[in-house]
């Protein structure tokens, strides 16, 4: 197949193949690899090699090999789900992005491209490492080919009945099929993002924070410069009585070109504050996303409810604060320069920077104060939570009498505190800025004491005084915002040093296992467990010791024991929840670091219980799908509809306005105990895996239930560990 793309950065322009441009689809991987070191988004200077994917047209194994492929690179990649109609539009703003054509080529192999630029004329990069250029509808007519072939031929009779030119016929074709299918979701492209764990810097630089910075600071120069020429200019001729129609343009020429620039630095100031405010809250998003859940549960939900709080105040504070520092830094250097030019001179200038050591010691106090202020105040909405939590319990282990006495110390102390903080602000915010003003007029007595100094010296020492005074306000204002965002930084350091670690664990080896290997025959071992060790904490008993297991597909167990035995520790060690302390566990051959967590999760899929699981707020289909690919194409929805019929949820979903898409959850259709463990079930069936562990999941169902349900799962499951009371 020949397309019109030209090859090189121009250097000829003849027509040049498919293949030449296009990746074979199990070279995924390496295209993923050469596109994010072309787009400057890998960074590391060793090169990456992604063995080739094995053969398959799975679409959630695609994106496995795509997510490991991804980690390995230092990006990220996301689906995006396009329409027919907009194909163009999108192909036009999403690179770097990989794009997934249909199977149809002469070897009956999909093939993929890989997009470098977007605009009116994209750039694609072949196996060759050499970029392409092409239109947007080229690529389009190449991605859209299986619907257009399949409305295309009736068309075309109809078109060429009509008699149109040639180029009128391709046009209107391509308008027609717009219109007819407009609609139709297309799926198979992946945009590539920085790795959200990548230096704060990189993002902030992908952003082009830098270069606003830039734009902010100066702007806001040109701004100051051009007020200071224009009181220069009035100045003088207030001073020597010469007031000519060319000077009073000149003044108002320049207080307009000042106003310019003070809006250009408003705008930019406003886009540097979303700017640094999204990036931040990605980046801390993604590190609480990345903590463990034991983590979560051992600070407590009151501290991590406090720290998200805070999130709010560093990308709000810290920009503005910020733009205040940067602007009172610009005037104070204008300050200075006025105040040593003028009458005033040397002590004039010294008096200056004496002030500004002092305003210097007020504001570090400043500083430590608001920490130990912030850290009661958390203290106080982390107490506050947990009570409200726990308050139940409260009321009836306590005596009416002492149930606030602990809070009424924690207010006492914060008041207290409060106080403190207060009498400095006010010393920072009046007496600061107001007292340079006394300070500066002092300053000037010793010169008016000698002999008369030029009245333009005299006006420069004054504006100097002035324009140091308005700097000292900007400046406060702009370091108590500073102060609040460090102290508020300080705070989120778990978030954002979590958002440091590596993603999910991904191996090339568990990746090529999930994509490659068949499923177990019945009889070959699944897991294999020998010696295996485990407590909780460094201290604790062992709740497991020498603990040996084989499991091989097909079998259907039954694990009961004593409450407290450590049957469910060992479904969290055998579902990679969890990492023993010693002894192996092997999955189908591999262990944990070879497969990665990623894969042995996928692979081994286990129902907690109840008290351990959750519903989220959103739909029932999102509930149960949520172990495959979001959005979910219709026959996920199908076996969704049919796994939740299936476990007896059919009536529920009956009596569901929106079936399927009902919300569920904290704020949605109440749910038995009973419906919640069989989504619970729907969703861990859904996932596919090789091993399915049910720990508890039928207590809640009535004896006609549990034998529906306990029948579908021993058919839909290769194999199932069932954790039970007797
Ligand atoms: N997160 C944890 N931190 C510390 N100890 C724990 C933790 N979870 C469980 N344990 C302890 O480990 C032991 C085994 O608990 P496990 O939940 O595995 O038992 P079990 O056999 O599943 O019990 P049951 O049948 O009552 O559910 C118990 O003594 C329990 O107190």
């Amino acid at each position: 197949m020949k397309l019109n793309a030209e090859a090189g950065h121009g250097l000829f322009r003849s027509p040049v193949a498919l293949e030449a441009w296009t990746w074979p689809l199990r070279e995924i991987g390496e295209a993923l690899a050469e596109l994010s070191r072309q787009s400057g988004l890998m960074t590391t200077g060793f090169s990456v090699h992604i063995p080739p994917m094995p053969p398959q047209t799975d679409e959630n194994r695609i994106d496995q090999w795509l997510s490991m492929a991804a980690s390995q690179c230092e990006v990220e990649m996301e689906p995006v789900e396009t329409t027919y109609g907009e194909v163009v539009t999108m192909l036009q703003s999403v690179a770097p992005a990989l794009l997934r054509l249909p199977d149809s080529d002469d070897h009956g192999e999909g093939r993929v491209v890989a997009l470098l630029r977007s605009g009116r004329r994209l750039r694609v990069i072949g196996p060759d490492r050499l970029v392409y250029r092409m239109a947007p509808v080229v690529l389009r007519d190449v991605w859209c080919a299986a619907f257009d072939q399949l409305h295309g031929p009736a068309l075309d009779e109809l078109l060429q009945a009509a008699g149109l030119s040639e180029r009128r016929q391709t046009q209107a074709r391509r308008a027609i099929l717009s219109a007819q299918l407009g609609g139709v979701p297309m799926r198979g492209c992946w945009m590539m993002r920085r790795a959200p764990n990548a230096a704060l810097f990189k993002q902030a630089q992908e952003a082009g924070l830098p270069r606003l910075g830039l734009l902010f600071l100066w702007s806001n120069a040109a701004a100051l410069l051009f007020t200071l020429a224009g009181w220069r200019l009035i100045g003088h001729a207030a001073l020597t009585d010469r007031f000519v129609a060319g000077g009073l343009w000149a003044w108002a020429l320049l207080v307009l070109t000042s106003l310019i620039f003070q809006s250009v630095a408003a705008m930019t100031q406003g886009w540097l504050a979303t700017g640094v405010g999204s990036l931040l809250k990605r980046r801390l998003l993604f590190g609480s996303l990345q903590l463990q859940p034991e983590e979560m549960r051992h600070q407590g939900i009151g501290q991590f409810l406090g720290r998200i709080l805070e999130i709010e105040t560093v990308s709000q504070v810290a920009a503005t604060g910020g733009f205040g520092v940067v602007l009172s830094g610009l005037q104070l250097m204008a300050a200075l320069a006025l105040l040593w030019l003028g009458a005033g001179g040397q002590l004039l200038t010294l008096a200056f920077g004496a002030w500004m050591g002092l305003a210097g010691l007020l504001l570090w106090r400043d500083l430590k104060l608001h920490e130990i202020w912030t850290q009661m105040y958390r203290a106080m909405t982390h107490d506050l939570v947990e009570r409200m939590v726990g308050h139940r319990t409260r009321l009836a282990q306590e005596a009416p009498a002492h149930w606030h006495d602990d809070e009424d110390v924690l207010l006492s102390r914060y008041l207290h505190q409060t106080a403190r903080l207060d009498r400095l602000q006010v010393l920072i915010e009046v007496v600061l800025p107001r007292g340079w003003l006394v300070v500066g007029l002092i300053g000037l007595i010793p010169v008016m004491l000698g002999p008369p100094p030029p009245l333009e010296s005299l006006a420069i020492s004054l504006g100097g005084i002035m324009l140091a005074n308005q700097a000292l306000t900007q400046l406060v204002a702009g370091v108590s915002g500073l102060v609040m965002a460090t102290v508020a930084w300080k705070q989120l350091q778990p978030l954002h040093q979590a958002a440091k670690w590596p993603m999910a664990s991904m191996t090339v080896e568990g990746v090529r296992m999930a994509a490659s290997e068949p499923p177990a025959e019945v009889g070959e071992a699944v897991i294999r467990a020998r010696g295996l060790l485990f407590r909780y904490g460094e201290q604790g008993r062992y709740v497991l010791q020498d603990c040996h297991l084989d499991i091989r597909s097909g079998d259907r167990l039954l694990l009961e024991g004593v409450s407290g035995g450590g049957k469910s520790t060992l479904a969290a060690l055998l579902s990679g929840l969890r990492q023993s302390g010693g002894g192996i566990l092997l999955l189908r051959g591999y262990d944990w670091s070879t497969l990665g967590g990623a894969t042995w999760r996928r692979q081994v899929v286990s129902v907690p219980q109840f008290h351990e699981n959750h519903v989220f707020t959103g739909t029932l289909a999102f509930n149960v799908l949520m172990g495959r690919r979001w959005p979910p194409d219709v026959e996920d929805m199908m076996e969704a509809e049919s796994v939740c019929q299936q476990l007896g949820l059919g009536d529920l979903m009956a009596r569901m306005p929106a079936g399927m898409q009902q919300m569920v959850g904290e704020s949605g259709w109440r749910l038995s105990h009973g419906e919640r463990s069989r989504i619970f079930i729907a969703r861990a069936l859904l996932q596919g895996a090789e091993l399915l562990i049910l720990d508890e999941s039928f207590a809640a169902l009535d004896p006609a239930t549990l034998e529906q349900s306990l029948s579908y799962v021993f058919e839909r499951t290769p194999t199932l560990l069932v954790i039970a009371h007797p």
